[in-house]
C-alpha cells in the first residue's frame, strides 16, 4: 500500500485535483478537513482564521488505526497533511498558485479580508512546503514535489501528479524548494503586507 499526500493552502485546488485523479486513475482519496469534522478530531476553533484547531493526539490515533486497516493505495488531501505521523509516506505534492489566483479564488468564499491575506502571505513564503520539508520522519525530502498550478487545468495537474506518483525519479525539476513568489516580478508583494 502506498500513501500519497496532497497539500497546499486553501484554494490551490487540492480537492478538485484529488477528485480528478480518482475519476481518471482510480486512486481513492480522503479529504482531511472532512475527516477531522466527521470524527471530531478538533479541539477548538480559530475564529480569526475561521478554521478548526486539530487535536493532534486524536488525529494521529485515528490515523494509526486507519493505516493498520488500509490495504490499497490512498491519497490524503488537505492542509492538515503535514500533521500526519506515518513512517513511510511515498510522495507528498504541494500545490502552489500565484497570489492573484489565490485572491480570486478565496474572495467568492466570503472569507474575511484577514483570512484571505493570511492565506496569501502563507503562499508567498511557501509555508505548506516548509512544513512538509520539516517532516523528514514523514517523507523523504526528494519525494516532496511542488506544482505551480497557476496556468494549468485541473486535469493537467491530475495527469502530472499521476506521473509523479508512478515515476518520481523522472521529475527532479519538480522537487520542492525551487518555486519563489518573492523573486517573481509579477507579484506585487506590497499589496499583501
Ligand atoms: N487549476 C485550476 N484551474 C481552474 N480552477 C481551479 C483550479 N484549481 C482549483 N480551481 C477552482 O478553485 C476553487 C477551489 O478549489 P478546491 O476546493 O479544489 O481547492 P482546495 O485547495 O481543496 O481548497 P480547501 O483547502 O479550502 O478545501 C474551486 O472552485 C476550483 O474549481
Amino acid at each position: 500500500m502506498k500513501t500519497f499526500l496532497i497539500s497546499g493552502i486553501p484554494g490551490t485546488g487540492k480537492t478538485s485535483v484529488a477528485k480528478k485523479i480518482n475519476e481518471k486513475y482510480g486512486y481513492p482519496f480522503l479529504s482531511l478537513g472532512e475527516v477531522v469534522v466527521k470524527n471530531k478530531l478538533h479541539c477548538g476553533e480559530d475564529p480569526s482564521r475561521d478554521t478548526k484547531i486539530v487535536d493532534t493526539e486524536k488525529f494521529n490515533a485515528f490515523f494509526r488505526t486507519f493505516f493498520l486497516n488500509q490495504k490499497e493505495d490512498i491519497i490524503l488531501e488537505g492542509h492538515y497533511a503535514d500533521l500526519i505521523e506515518h513512517p513511510s509516506v511515498n510522495i507528498a505534492i504541494i500545490l502552489r498558485a500565484h497570489p492573484n489566483v489565490i485572491e480570486t479564488r478565496l474572495k467568492p468564499r466570503g472569507y474575511s479580508k484577514k483570512k484571505i491575506m493570511e492565506n496569501i502571505q502563507a503562499e508567498l513564503v511557501g509555508d505548506s512546503t516548509s512544513f512538509m520539508l520539516e517532516k523528514t520522519e514523514l517523507v523523504k525530502k526528494e519525494h516532496v514535489f511542488e506544482i505551480d498550478t497557476t496556468n494549468l487545468t485541473i486535469e493537467e495537474i491530475a495527469d502530472k501528479i499521476h506521473l509523479i506518483f508512478k515515476y518520481p525519479e523522472k521529475y527532479p525539476e519538480d522537487v520542492a524548494g525551487k518555486l519563489s513568489w518573492l523573486s517573481d516580478n509579477s507579484v506585487h508583494i506590497e499589496k499583501y503586507l
